[in-house]
């Protein structure tokens, strides 16, 4: 008599969800998800496997390896100036939408100030390559990250121009990315030649525009929507951060900067407004924890962001 589920167990333990067990009599028929495995990888997991599941009575072991066409996505995270969130609305976008169940990476490709390896917990770790191909770090938040500051020596100023920049972006794009079905890029903030080379080149599928309440991060949250349109990306919607204060005394939320200026500016613009990320002192001391606040169960701040732009990519 076999024991379904030891071998299910075994063969778990080696391939996680990409086999699923069948036992006809007294064979085992598997089927492996190998999408963006690469060959050698595909091989040697069809290998383990093939051993896992040879359990005592198993006379027989079949594997069948399939792989979808890979169509990953790259979701642009842009504001218009610095300083407005935007790496952090990155950050914990990315972590809420793998908490969603998408395959996510993240791009910083910030080459002012990548603050990427700080806010996922992975500073001063840099990239291995094989072959010129870059492989992502992981990080404690099951997104892989690669970043410009991980590029070159820590504490050195990056002076790119355009094309460089673009160039290195394609590094970090075109890595090893494996299974993941969803890259989040950290632009640059602004809406320079830098950022439309790297939007014309790497053609995200949708952008996520960052702003505060000004109205002055308005008017350049504004150009940062023109400089999509211009290049034909779609925007997926307009988040607002730093809206209302969270006194960390007394709980109470107030409105320093104004209320529902950037909804209102959303709605004019015939975009989506995906949400508002209080400016809180618990969001700054976790970030520069490492310890970003998408990774607590508990968040119901940029889950539910992160459910439309989800939602918004299954819709592709
Ligand atoms: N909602 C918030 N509440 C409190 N602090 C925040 C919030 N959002 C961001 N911050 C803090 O504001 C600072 C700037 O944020 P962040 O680095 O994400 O901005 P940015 O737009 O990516 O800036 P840069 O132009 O430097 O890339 C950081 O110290 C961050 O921790």
């Amino acid at each position: 008599m076999i024991d379904l589920e030891a071998v299910k167990a075994a063969v778990a333990a080696v391939a996680g969800k990409r086999a699923t067990v069948r036992l006809e009599g007294t064979r085992a028929g598997i089927i492996i998800d190998a999408t963006g495995l690469d060959p050698q990888e595909r091989d040697a997991l069809e290998a383990t496997v093939r051993m896992a599941a040879t359990q005592p009575g198993v006379t027989e072991v079949r594997i069948a390896v399939t792989a979808e066409r890979s169509t990953r996505r790259l979701i642009a995270v842009a504001s218009g100036k610095g300083g407005v969130g935007k790496s952090t609305l990155a950050a914990n976008l990315a972590i809420a939408m793998s908490r969603a169940g998408r395959r996510v990476g993240l791009v910083d490709a910030d080459i002012y100030g990548p603050s990427q390896p700080r806010l996922m917990n992975v500073e001063g770790t840099r990239p291995t390559a094989k072959d010129k191909v870059l492989d992502p770090v992981p990080t404690p938040y099951g997104v892989p990250l690669l970043s410009m500051g991980q590029l070159v020596e820590p504490g050195k100023a990056i002076a790119w121009r355009g094309p460089m920049a673009a160039g290195a972006l394609g590094q970090l794009v075109e890595a090893d990315w494996g299974a993941t079905d969803t890259l989040v890029l950290d632009l640059p903030p602004g809406t320079g030649d830098v950022q439309l080379t790297m939007v014309q080149k790497y053609r995200p599928a949708g952008a996520v525009i960052v702003s505060t309440p000004q109205d002055l991060a308005l008017i350049d949250a504004r150009r940062a929507i023109d400089l999509f349109e211009k290049a034909g990306i779609p925007i997926i919607g307009l988040v607002e951060n730093m809206a209302g204060y969270v006194c960390p005394h007394c709980g109470e939320a107030s409105d320093p900067f104004g209320n529902g200026g950037a909804e209102a500016a959303a709605r004019e613009l015939g975009i989506p407004f995906l949400g508002r990320v209080p400016l809180k002192i618990g969001i700054r001391t976790a970030s520069d924890a490492g310890t970003p606040p998408a990774a607590d169960p508990d968040d119901r701040i940029f889950m539910p962001i992160a459910a439309q732009v989800v939602a918004w990519l299954g819709k592709l």
